[in-house]
């Protein structure tokens, strides 16, 4: 009896509560998204009716003239961004009243997680880090971690000479050689994962990077409260990751944390340390980052490639004459010839464009702002401190406004003439600004590595598996394949000739 009364009043008690939040896009003459009780436009996805990139994109569509309107996610009023001129205010020319992401994870609860560049407020301390860390990502860096990138694309694309390739998973296969990568080039060790993909290194990128039920309900539900010990990475990450460091070879001198160690990296930028365990700290804090940044992200980009390729035969024979001319050239790819591969370009843009692994980019307002009116029906709004805006990439990148026949892989609308065409600020894979993917070259180095190795060898082909149009799955908050994403390979060359 008790119970139930207890039970009865919160649920009214949450319902008044929501009923009152549910007011604030009303209160402030915004249009928006009718909330579902207690999920808001997030319900689908909780139920796990439909998967959440299609949910941004269904939102995205309700209010085609609108510059922005309102939603709910859960029970927080969010701003949806549409237009690219407001793309850009937020992301780049209002940077002083947008620095930060929303807070996940409070810093007092998860100290290692707030030393991340992703979840730090926009202020001074993040400032100085990411100027230490883009020291680490130079050009000159860049091309020399490429060679460590080169031998895991060679691993990857030779695993498979040797093994039954009729039909693979890609996301398996893939996140094994971007584990590699990372593992090489911040961290200063080798693994071949497809040889052994019972490695601790592999089992623990996995571990970290899976954000699981659990993990999302510490996230969303409890990240507040310091005393449940809540963590994204736990102290055992940290020391595992540390020992990974002190024991990597000192003949592996161009892997990120080294040079970080090397810079004298500390919280509050380049020589600003107190002593060498500090500055050991720090660095493997932000190699623990940017494998989170950089391994799914990654992995999916690459598979999803990967696949456009195996059922777009044409554009796939295309990319292959522009690999073998290369290969002719000379036998050994360098830095400066991937770089030079316009086609290759074209088609990992595209690839970015169709399937951004990052299907959402968010921003917090530090003050308030006001949107002015910009037709007669318009109305100037302005917005309180800390309103949250969305800018849902993955859809901005299917409105057919923006790239007619949107679900059409069509690399030829990033040729250099068409390139041109494109409205700015519509194209978003790595969002822009000051706050911009720090490792998008990076990324695009490496996805461009395996692609280049693997069409040197082999012919990507789709099999019974492999589906069109590929289906997303409704679990996570992810760009997620249901049921993985299946291709075949066929050597090109008999393997006696090899
Ligand atoms: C295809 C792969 C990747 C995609 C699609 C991607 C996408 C993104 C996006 C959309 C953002 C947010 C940008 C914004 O808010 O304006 C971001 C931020 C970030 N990314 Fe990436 N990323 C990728 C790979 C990587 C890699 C490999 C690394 C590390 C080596 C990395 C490190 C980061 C970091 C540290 C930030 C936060 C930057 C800051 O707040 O200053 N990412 N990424």
């Amino acid at each position: 009896m008790i119970l139930t009364i207890l039970t009865c009043t919160i649920l009214i008690l949450l319902y008044l509560k929501m009923r009152r939040t549910y007011k604030y896009w009303r209160n402030l003459n915004v249009v928006y998204v009718r909330p579902w009780p207690l999920f808001g436009y997030m319900a689908p996805s909780v139920l796990r009716l439909k998967a959440f990139p299609m949910i941004l994109q269904k939102v995205y569509n309700v209010f085609p003239e609108q510059r922005y309107f309102g939603a709910y996610q859960f029970g927080t009023p969010v701003l949806f961004i549409r237009s690219p001129n407001l793309i850009k205010k937020i992301l780049s020319d209002d940077f002083a009243t947008f620095p930060d992401r929303r807070i996940i994870m409070e810093a007092n609860v998860d100290p290692l997680w707030a030393k991340n560049l992703h979840a730090m407020q926009g202020g001074n301390h993040w400032h100085n880090l990411r100027t230490a860390l883009s020291l680490g990502l130079t050009d000159n860096h860049l091309s020399k971690m490429f060679e460590s990138m080169k031998t895991c694309a060679k691993n990857f694309a030779y695993f498979f000479l040797d093994t039954n390739t009729e039909s693979i998973e890609l996301l398996d296969v893939t996140s094994k050689f971007v584990n590699d990568v990372i593992a090489s080039t911040v961290f200063g060790v080798s693994y071949n994962s497809l040889e052994n993909s019972r490695n601790d290194f592999y089992l623990m990128s996995k571990d970290i990077t899976k954000f699981n039920l659990m993990k999302v309900i510490k996230l969303f539900g409890f990240s507040k409260f310091e005393m449940l010990k809540f963590r994204i990475i736990e102290e055992r990450t940290n020391q595992f990751y540390k020992h990974v460091v002190e024991n990597a070879s000192p003949h592996q001198e161009n892997h990120l944390v080294r040079i970080l160690i090397k810079n004298g990296i500390g919280y509050d930028g380049i020589g600003d340390t107190e002593t060498d365990k500090d500055v050991l700290d720090e660095a493997v804090a932000q190699g623990i980052h940017f494998l989170i940044s950089g391994f799914e992200t990654v992995f999916i980009g690459l598979s999803f490639l990967v696949y456009e390729l195996a059922i777009n035969a044409n554009i796939q024979e295309k990319l292959r004459q522009e690999v073998d001319a290369i290969s002719e050239l000379c036998k050994d790819l360098s830095y400066g010839q991937i770089g030079k591969m316009q086609y290759l370009d074209m088609v990992v843009s595209e690839s970015l464009r169709k399937w951004p692994p990052t299907v959402l980019i968010d921003r917090k307002s530090v003050k308030p702002f006001t949107i002015e009116a910009e037709k007669v029906w318009d109305t100037t709004t302005t917005f309180n401190e800390n309103t949250i805006c969305l800018i849902p990439s993955f859809a901005i990148h299917r409105d057919k406004k923006y790239y007619p026949n949107p679900d059409e892989f069509d690399p030829e609308r990033f040729s250099p003439l068409n390139r041109q065409k494109i409205k700015p600020n519509t194209y978003i894979p790595f969002g822009f600004g000051p706050r911009n993917c720090i490792g998008f070259q990076f990324a695009l180095l490496e996805i461009k590595t395996a692609v280049f190795h693997l069409l040197s060898e082999f012919e990507i082909v789709s099999t019974d598996k492999t589906k069109n149009p590929i289906k997303l799955s409704t679990s996570g908050f992810q760009l997620s394949p249901a049921g993985g994403i299946w291709v075949g390979l066929k050597p090109r060359r008999p393997l006696d000739t090899l």
